[in-house]
């Protein structure tokens, strides 16, 4: 559905994006994370045909962007719908009227114009505000008119840049359950650029990580945050942990099946093995629970709690004791 490959961009001969390569299926939620300056935005913008690339080809639902003419770019564009993080809605037009205004270019009949703003307001739960001014909506709110807009011309891509980094904590749950719920019911392939890992983890199904113009990291959700590559540690850092004397912290990466499985409880129970829980973070991403679980063994008991680990497949790390108390760092 979108094909990137070899894609290379630059700026006046600084090379912006590098050798880019992915593969976005139909009907996917798709995250690309990356530090300011990266190239998740410019990557964006050559999705949606808004930038020109240097060489490559990016291929969205059988259109190869490097060869467009003009006119195949201007109609192409309708299939891309597009949300900002500042919701560049039309001040001077109320909320009706913005939704309306991609239909209005594309001159469609308009009573046809009044019936989709009012069905796409209705889906965006805000029909009851259809006269209000932007200017009388909040923050959530602007971005769900942003969003009836975007779907306006029936769009099969979303590209959504940092659209829920300027919401507070629950009005940024309820636009990203408003995305998974477009998704579900029109079956809409949805792009996320987030700097938000909350946002990834809520909606995603895989994610990439973009590193000074190229792809470093790609994977499911749930492979890229258990396996914590050193490209993912760049970006959120290394947590510390404090390690009681003669004791090893275990670090486990846990999936749905090892919670389901009671782990933990066989490796007390079946090997006898003592431990604490030193701290727990599993969390409910869109498809899987996973996370990691610190416990804390005997220094003593280390080799059959790691032998458990092996014979079971858990993936874990280490973080050792180097002498009275409080360490940290992972091995
Ligand atoms: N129109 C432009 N002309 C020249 N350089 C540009 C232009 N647009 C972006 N850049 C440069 O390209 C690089 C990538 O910018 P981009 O906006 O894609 O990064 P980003 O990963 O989206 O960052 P952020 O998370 O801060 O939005 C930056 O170094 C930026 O300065």
């Amino acid at each position: 559905m979108i094909q990137i490959h070899n894609l290379y961009k630059s700026y006046h001969h600084s090379e912006i994006l590098k050798k880019i390569n992915l593969s976005i299926e139909k009907g996917e939620i798709y995250g690309l994370i990356g530090q300011s300056g990266a190239g998740k935005s410019t990557l964006l913008r050559c999705v949606n045909g808004l930038e020109k690339f240097d060489t490559g080809d990016l291929i969205v639902e059988g259109v190869n962007l490097a060869s467009i003419t003009e006119k195949e770019l201007r109609n192409f564009r309708k299939k891309i719908g597009m949300i900002f993080q500042d919701f560049a809605l039309l001040n001077r037009r109320n909320v009706i009227e913005n939704v309306s205004l991609p239909m209005e270019c594309w001159k469609y009949d308009k009573k046809e114009i009044e019936t989709r703003s009012e069905a796409l307001l209705d889906l965006v739960g805000l029909l009851n505000k259809k006269n209000c001014m932007p200017s009388e909506l909040s923050g959530g709110q602007k971005q769900r008119v942003a969003i009836a807009r975007a779907l306006s011309l029936n769009p099969s891509v979303l590209l959504c840049d940092e659209a829920t980094s300027a919401l507070d904590p629950n009005t940024t749950d309820s636009i990203l359950r408003l995305l998974a719920d477009i998704n579900k019911e029109l079956g809409i392939t949805i792009m996320v650029v987030t700097h938000e890992m909350s946002v990834v983890k809520n909606i995603c199904d895989r994610v990439a990580i973009i590193a000074k113009g190229s792809i470093v990291a790609e994977d499911t959700v749930e492979n890229i945050f258990l396996k914590e590559s050193l490209a993912l540690q760049d970006l959120v850092g290394q947590e510390s942990i404090s390690v009681p004397e003669n004791q090893t912290v275990i670090k486990l990466a846990v999936r749905s099946c090892d919670i389901d499985k009671n782990f933990l409880w066989k490796l007390a129970s079946e090997n006898q093995v003592k431990f604490s829980i030193v701290s727990a973070n599993i969390e409910q991403s869109k498809n899987n629970r996973f996370g990691h679980l610190y416990i804390s063994v005997d220094n003593r008991e280390l080799d059959i709690a790691r032998s458990y680990c092996e014979a079971n497949e858990i993936q874990y790390t280490l973080v050792h004791s180097c002498g009275k108390g409080a360490e940290v760092g992972v091995s």
